[in-house]
């Protein structure tokens, strides 16, 4: 009986050690995953296999209606790695602002090695160091306005290009090839400082555009690795070969610059200003701090890479949707030619940059392009430094988190009628004609094409000046209209950065 009574106790307390055991297993391995934000409850596998299998277009479709379900700010799973995608803008604002240090990491890179390129460094010593070159050395006023007489070369050769190829306006004409050329060839001359042949810059464009797009195909790599190095072999192995083609193109073009540099320094810097300060030249002057050393040319390589198409892409690209609304909406065009013609008078010559800031509806109009085709739909994967907690849920480290600031530029609480392009909403006295507007979010989240806090894009004031730049100069020399019976089909097509499924064609007629 006695022998009886201790056998049950013992069974007892070893039941309550057992449950009390898997219940700690459980509440400790749980605890994590039930403060992330929400979503789906796929399991990781399946729910990678049917992503892969959708298009960039449906997977924003399918994250617009799991925000609808589960709320501004949601999980999914993909593998090892939590990925978060945030849709509200105020929360955005709390991350990339408020929160700005911590949520300004990247995604560790497949192989553990340190990135040498801005865009994907993680955010400690050689990203600042690269991004503050870029910025200080390439993109402050002054130097922008060094290579005005570049941008004036270049709208030249386009407006030339345009009038023999409309035939007087009777000829329809694809501009969004001529475009794309010309925003690459302003950034081929500031990264090497030099006018290169047409056909070389072409060869650099293409094989630059061929690898992006190829790396843009197989960027689920960052969400399942080892899976898709297997699944996209083909794919890596062109990208491999498209780099080998980049390097034998673009890396005697840097020994070139090296060379000038050191004759230069052999000369006693007396002839430096005869030549034009290139991004390149200060690539070739960079040290990196910490391991105390010079960018190797690979490194420039990459980081060249990064500068054209960075700059060539997203620009071109929002120039055709742009004008392509100038064509759609003739009373648009009007009002900004008249805005134009106030400024010009009777000079028929070009719109010169500083003439720029006197037209205020062409800001709007560049704005309202940023607002309602905003080329990228989600900025690049943020991770964060520490584990933190955003709008009440747990944002892991070893998870990325995802902005789709696409959707934010469409808020309908914020935006009337956001579909519609409207430049009007930006002039007035809330906006002050549009240069009041707040593009970096710094102080609230409207809209942010560029991204907001540490990782805005540190080119976007370059781009607006060549936006506004070609923008005005296209509509002050021709008039722009549609081919006949064409109604401008606003259909998009996701690529690296969203574009013109049917590309503008549109009849072009010389205005003087
Ligand atoms: C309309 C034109 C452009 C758009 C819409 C655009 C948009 C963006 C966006 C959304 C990001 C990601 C920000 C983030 O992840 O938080 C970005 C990053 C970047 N952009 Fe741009 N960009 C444009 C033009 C340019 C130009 C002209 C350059 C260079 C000359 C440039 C260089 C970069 C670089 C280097 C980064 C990485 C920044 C970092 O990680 O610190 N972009 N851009």
């Amino acid at each position: 009986m006695v022998a009886c009574f201790f056998i049950f106790i013992f069974i007892s307390i070893s039941i309550s050690v057992l449950l009390k055991l898997i219940f700690n297993y459980l509440t400790k391995t749980r605890k994590p995953s039930r403060n992330l934000p929400p979503g789906p409850l796929l399991l990781p596998i399946i729910g990678n296999l049917l992503l892969f299998r959708k298009s960039f277009n449906d997977l924003q479709c399918i994250l617009q209606s799991l925000h609808a379900r589960f709320g501004p700010i949601i999980t999914l799973h993909f593998g090892s790695r939590p990925a978060i995608f945030v849709d509200d803008r105020f929360i955005a604002h709390q991350a990339l602002v408020q929160n700005g240090a911590i949520f300004a990491d990247r995604p560790p890179a497949l192989d553990g090695r340190e990135q040498v390129v801005i865009t994907t460094a993680l955010h400690g010593s050689t990203w600042r160091v690269l991004r503050r070159n870029l910025t200080a050395e390439m993109l402050q006023s002054s130097r922008v306005k060094s290579y005005s007489y570049a941008r004036k070369l270049v709208l030249e050769r386009l407006s030339k290009l345009l009038k023999v190829q409309s035939k007087s306006g009777d000829h329809p004409v694809q501009v969004m090839e001529h475009f794309r050329f010309s925003m690459f060839s302003l950034l081929v001359f500031m990264c090497f400082g030099d006018k290169l042949e047409e056909k070389k810059i072409k060869e650099i464009a293409d094989v630059e555009r061929n690898l992006m797009l190829s790396f843009s195909q197989v960027s689920m790599i960052s969400i399942w690795p080892r899976a898709t190095k297997i699944l996209f072999r083909k794919q890596w192995k062109k990208i491999f070969e498209l780099q080998e083609k980049s390097k034998d193109l673009i890396v005697p073009l840097i020994l070139e610059r090296k060379k000038v540099m050191e004759e230069k320094l052999s000369a006693g810097g007396n002839q430096i200003n005869k030549y034009v300060l290139s991004y390149v030249d200060t690539l070739l002057d960079l040290q990196l701090p910490e391991e105390n050393r010079n960018l190797s040319v690979e490194e420039i390589l990459g980081l060249c890479s990064e500068f054209l198409n960075g700059g060539t892409d997203n620009t071109s690209t929002l120039l055709e949707w742009i004008m392509a609304n100038l064509v759609k909406y003739p009373h648009i065009q009007e009002k900004l030619f008249m805005e134009i013609k106030g400024v010009m008078g009777d000079d028929e010559e070009m719109v010169k940059e500083d003439d720029l800031q006197k037209m205020p509806y062409l800001k709007a109009v560049i704005l309202e392009g940023l607002r309602r085709h905003p080329p990228l739909r989600f900025l690049m994967p943020h991770a964060v430094t520490e584990d933190v907690v955003l709008n009440g849920y747990l944002v892991p480290k070893n998870g990325t988190v995802n902005f789709m600031i696409g959707d934010m530029g469409w808020d309908q609480k914020l935006w009337e009628d956001p579909m519609s392009f409207k430049p009007e909403r930006f002039l007035g006295t809330d906006n002050k004609d549009g240069e009041g507007f707040d593009i970096t979010g710094s102080k609230e989240i409207k809209m942010i094409p560029f991204g907001a806090g540490r990782r805005i894009c540190p080119g976007y004031a370059l781009a607006i000046l060549h936006l506004e730049y070609f923008v005005a100069n296209l509509v002050w020399h021709f008039e722009w209209k549609a081919v006949d019976g064409d109604n401008v089909n606003m259909e998009e097509k996701h690529e690296f950065s969203v574009r013109m499924k049917y590309p503008l064609q549109a009849l072009i007629s010389s205005r003087f």
